[in-house]
């Protein structure tokens, strides 16, 4: 069995041990500051197992030595946002959580491939790379995977199809500079360029940018979990089965695009060893002046970042 550790059992990092417990993906460790929470859920989960067939172990816990062989390490440790903020104004108490959890996982599981999640996404992921001082194609962050099922979500709503046979891609950072590939988007192969006017695609990539800021008007104190939980249980399953599984990831750039010691979504082949590949795509002039307010603004919140 593979181990893989859940840092926050809070509402994603929760929801995505009872998903991958309920794929059998590995036993999972739930790992949280707060005491009794983690133990409770996963308690609660492992009386679940009986009625939905699963064999995968939940342990919760606030020892880090618990978490020691993990294969994967998912880090969803942070302060959700609430409605009228940006994702950036977490940057600053997440930045502290993130220094906290990044520095034990160092310690106790140094081989694990890490997975980051707490916003705001990209510079967290830069800031886990820093600190956990592993080479950086295994430590990369979710938020692209996401922003692709929105969109391809969408894309199913807008044509009253099947979701199955949509594959959507987003780049660049996971916030409101987002770059949604409508020519990289497809039905079964057929880019959605060739099924849906320009102004029907424009307003499912405003829709997908604003995905998750709709999403917390509706909740009011807090964000989205159940697809960033899916989102996380697909990467997470490319890695610890090897599947090599092509998907937007946040991953460090050394020269693809362009850019140059920086961490921003783009797609990526997944395995074992984290980021196995980037592919380089082919973008429009436009999209590619896009993609470049969206590394610069992930620069301009790295350069925030208190690192020693
Ligand atoms: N990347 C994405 O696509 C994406 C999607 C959804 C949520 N998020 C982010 O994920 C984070 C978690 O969201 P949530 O809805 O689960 O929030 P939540 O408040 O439900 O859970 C967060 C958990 O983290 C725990 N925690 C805080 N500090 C900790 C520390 N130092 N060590 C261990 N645990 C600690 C809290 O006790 C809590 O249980 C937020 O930052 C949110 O913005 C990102
Ligand atoms: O919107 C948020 O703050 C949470 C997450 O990044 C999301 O896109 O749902």
């Amino acid at each position: 069995m593979k181990k893989i550790t859940v840092i926050g059992a809070g509402n994603v990092g929760a929801t995505a041990v009872q998903r991958m417990a309920e794929l059998e993906m590995g036993d999972l460790v739930m790992l949280d500051i707060v005491e009794g929470i983690p133990q409770g859920k996963a308690l609660d989960l492992m009386q679940s197992a009986p009625l939905m067939e699963y064999d995968s172990h939940i342990r919760g816990t606030n020892d880090y030595n618990d978490i020691t062989g993990s294969d994967v390490v998912v880090i969803t440790a942070g302060v959700p946002r609430k409605p009228g903020m940006d994702r950036k104004d977490l940057l600053k108490i997440n930045s502290n959580i993130i220094k906290d959890v990044c520095t034990n996982i160092t310690e106790y599981a140094p081989d694990a491939v890490v997975i980051v999640v707490t916003n705001p996404l990209d510079p967290m992921t830069y800031l886990a790379s820093r600190v956990l001082d592993m080479p950086d194609n295994r430590v990369f962050g979710m938020g692209g995977m996401l922003d692709s099922t929105r969109f391809a979500t969408f894309v199913a709503m807008e044509l009253g199809c099947s979701v199955k046979d949509i594959s959507a891609m987003v780049i660049g950072s996971h916030d409101n500079l987002m770059l949604p590939l409508p020519q990289y988007t497809t039905v079964s192969g057929i880019p959605i360029t060739e099924l849906m006017d320009e102004d029907t695609i424009q307003e499912l990539v405003d829709r997908t940018i604003n995905g998750g800021a709709e999403i917390v008007k509706y909740f009011k104190n807090g964000s989205a979990f159940y697809a960033p939980a899916a989102s996380i249980t697909h990467m997470v399953e490319s890695v610890i089965r090897d599947s090599k599984r092509i998907m937007p990831a946040t991953a460090y750039l050394k020269g693809e695009y362009g850019y140059d010691g920086v961490y921003a979504g783009v797609p990526a082949k997944i395995g074992r060893e984290g980021v196995e590949d980037i592919i380089d795509l082919k973008l429009s002039d436009k999209q590619k002046e896009l993609l470049t307010k969206s590394v610069v603004n992930i620069q301009s919140s790295i350069e925030l970042l208190e690192l020693e």
